[in-house]
């Protein structure tokens, strides 16, 4: 940590309205806990200028290079990423010092005349740029007697409610987290059940990152830790590690704790690899103890990931969805 106590702590953040709120709420939370003052320092990244489609850059992991550049050059002290966006393997020299509490990681419709999902017409245009939806959507559409055309869309939250808003989509699919977190949750007319859409591993979580030579600052962050949540999102991206896919793969994941009244004493992690067009979905779950160690997390993903390969996941894994 940059050592004088009266100067502020640098936090590196996209300038994006999404990554603004939540980098806002962690340097609101790391004053609180520290008593110094936080200062955001914005940071262009690639993702946030390019046009392309992020397929096609390299998936999302754009947004997180830039911060971990400004990171390693000592031009900020923390960072905050969306922990979905984050690749699964980790840089030496960086730690993921904390793992705040998760908020809701379901995915969110915001559709046309309040349309939930079950009341979307026969050919109905949902927008999202994500295979991971496309596959669960289309596999939830079957279930439900109709046919959906998912439509590969990109840019920021507001740009993807505005496909609907201009009359372009019948509905677009967010994350119900990235929504609240720009004050637009009141715009979702449904939030699909993990039961039916399996959530990206690691949403609604963030990760605050620094380096992993400060131990006075990673022990100050550590005080934003929630270790269920770390256990959680380290078995879901274990999962998505073992599978060896990446955040533009068709692969849905959520890590929750089963409690026997007060107690919680297990954790289930479920996970769903398909197909694009949702004719085929490999879809499991597995239960165990609470993990009480990285290690344990770990195992837990890699168990599920093996259960899923056995039933012809990685055949599943190739499309790319723009
Ligand atoms: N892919 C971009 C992205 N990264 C994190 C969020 C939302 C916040 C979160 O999931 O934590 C979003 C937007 C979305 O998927 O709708």
């Amino acid at each position: 940590m940059n050592s004088r106590h009266d100067q502020p702590l640098r936090l590196g953040t996209r300038r994006s309205k999404l990554a603004m709120s939540q980098s806002g709420h962690v340097a609101e939370a790391v004053r609180a806990v520290t008593g110094r003052p936080v200062e955001l320092v914005e940071i262009t990244t690639y993702g946030d200028v390019s046009r392309e489609h992020l397929a096609q850059i390299g998936g999302t992991g754009v947004f997180v290079t830039a911060l971990r550049d400004a990171l390693l050059r000592g031009e900020v002290d923390f960072a905050v990423h969306s922990l979905k966006d984050l690749p699964t393997t980790q840089p030496a020299e960086l730690v993921l010092a904390a793992i705040p509490r998760r908020e809701d990681p379901r995915d969110a419709l915001v559709a046309r005349d309040g349309l939930t999902f079950e009341q979307l017409p026969d050919g109905a245009r949902v927008g999202t740029g994500s295979p991971r939806r496309m596959a669960q959507l289309n596999h939830y559409a079957r279930a439900l007697g109709k046919r959906i055309e998912t439509v590969a869309i990109r840019g920021n939250v507001d740009t993807r409610i505005g496909y609907v808003r201009a009359g372009e989509l019948d509905a677009v699919v967010l994350a119900a987290a990235g929504l609240n977190r720009i004050g637009r949750g009141d715009e979702a007319t449904d939030f699909l059940s993990v039961d039916n859409v399996l959530p990206a591993p690691g949403q609604g979580a963030l990760a605050v990152e620094c380096l992993a030579s400060d131990a006075d600052l990673i022990a100050a962050l550590g005080e934003l830790d929630d270790p269920h949540t770390r256990a959680a999102v380290t078995a879901e991206r274990s999962l998505l590690a073992a599978l060896e896919a990446g955040c533009s793969a068709p692969v849905g994941a959520l890590a929750d704790l089963l409690a026997d009244g007060e107690i919680v004493n297990e954790m289930r992690l479920r996970g769903v690899v398909g197909t694009i067009d949702g004719s085929t979905l490999v879809q499991l779950s597995t239960t165990g103890p609470v993990p009480q160690s990285h290690d344990e997390a770990v195992a837990l993903g890699r168990e599920l990931a093996d259960e899923m390969l056995a039933k012809g996941a990685a055949g599943l894994m190739g499309e790319r969805a723009l």
